[in-house]
């Protein structure tokens, strides 16, 4: 039995809209299954741990990357598989995995059934499935989550959070640990740790991360004047702002960043705090379908 975690407000809406195309098709290939609706935030973490110790087959969660971080959030150090049926605005964590946008063609994937065990990483007890965004990045999803544009422009409303925090953010001083070596560096606008290499909406940030090689990646940016960025800033979409000299690439299993002063930090879309925080990859620990 296939247990269907179903966030009905991700993607305004989308959540429910895919729900209502793929429960027939479950109907009338008589698959069994059950179906929760999430009723709160956290709540997809809580169905998908309960589920996991009934012995379902899988769960399968329809909503979006904060969806996605709910559910692996409940999976996480158990063997049962992970589907996914992408209904949110950004849908990095489709993308990057191939996850069909169609939701039968996502569905059929499911069905399909060959797992695999991709990395997550930890922070403070919790886990972060695609990716940790501090400081500028950080500042922006704050301002996208609590936007009312993020309704009306979905993926494109990242976009506008980067250009309106572009004016306000003051870059700051950042120590950064990758593995016990330590990095001092000034200016710094943003620290992203990656597992997939996108985030907000289709920005490449680390191009080469992937989620099954045991380590996460990690892209620092400093010293870049505001003009500057705004010049750099589109070609984050094709992965090429890793050519310039403001970008610093980075790979490790274990990684600390403290500041100056607190930095926003969001993990998989949500913010979860601030500064310092630790990170450690968590090798194979979720099983993906
Ligand atoms: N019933 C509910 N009412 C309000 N919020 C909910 C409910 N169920 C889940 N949530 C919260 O909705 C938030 C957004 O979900 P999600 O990220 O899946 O969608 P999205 O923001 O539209 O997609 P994306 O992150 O891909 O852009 C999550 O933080 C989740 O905790």
């Amino acid at each position: 039995m296939r247990y269907f975690i179903v966030n009905r407000v991700s993607g305004n809406g989308r959540g429910l809209a895919r729900w209502s195309r793929i429960e027939p098709v479950l109907k009338e290939r008589g698959i069994p299954y059950r179906v929760a609706f999430t009723e709160r935030p956290g709540h997809a973490t809580e169905l998908a741990r309960e589920a996991a110790k009934t012995g379902v087959r899988a769960v399968v969660a329809v909503g979006g990357d904060g969806t996605v971080n709910e559910v692996g959030n409940g999976l996480i150090g158990t063997d049962v598989p992970f589907g996914y049926i992408p209904a949110g605005s950004g849908n990095d964590f489709a993308t990057a995995q191939g996850i069909p946008k169609d939701p039968v063609k996502a569905l059929d994937r499911v069905l399909k059934h060959s797992p695999r065990r991709v990395d997550t990483a930890d922070f403070g007890g919790r886990v972060m499935v695609s990716s940790i965004g501090i400081g500028f990045d950080g500042q922006v999803a704050k301002t996208v989550n609590e936007s009312k544009w993020k309704q009306r422009w979905g993926k494109g409303s990242y976009a506008i959070g980067v250009l309106k925090e572009l004016r306000r953010f003051q870059p700051t001083r950042v120590t950064l640990e990758v593995d016990g070596q330590v990095i001092r560096e000034e200016g710094v606008w943003l620290i992203a740790v990656a597992n997939v290499s996108c985030y907000g909406g289709g920005m490449k940030i680390c191009p080469e991360a992937k989620n099954d090689d045991g380590l996460l990646d990690i892209c620092l940016v400093r010293g870049i004047s505001r003009w500057k960025l705004l010049r750099l800033f589109p070609l984050v979409f094709s992965g090429k702002h890793v050519n310039y000299p403001y970008v610093v690439m980075l790979r490790g299993a274990e990684i600390r960043v403290s500041a100056e002063r607190p930095l926003v930090v969001h993990a998989d879309g949500e913010i979860v705090g601030e500064t310092p925080v630790i990170i450690s990859v968590r090798p194979q620990s979720l099983t993906l379908l």
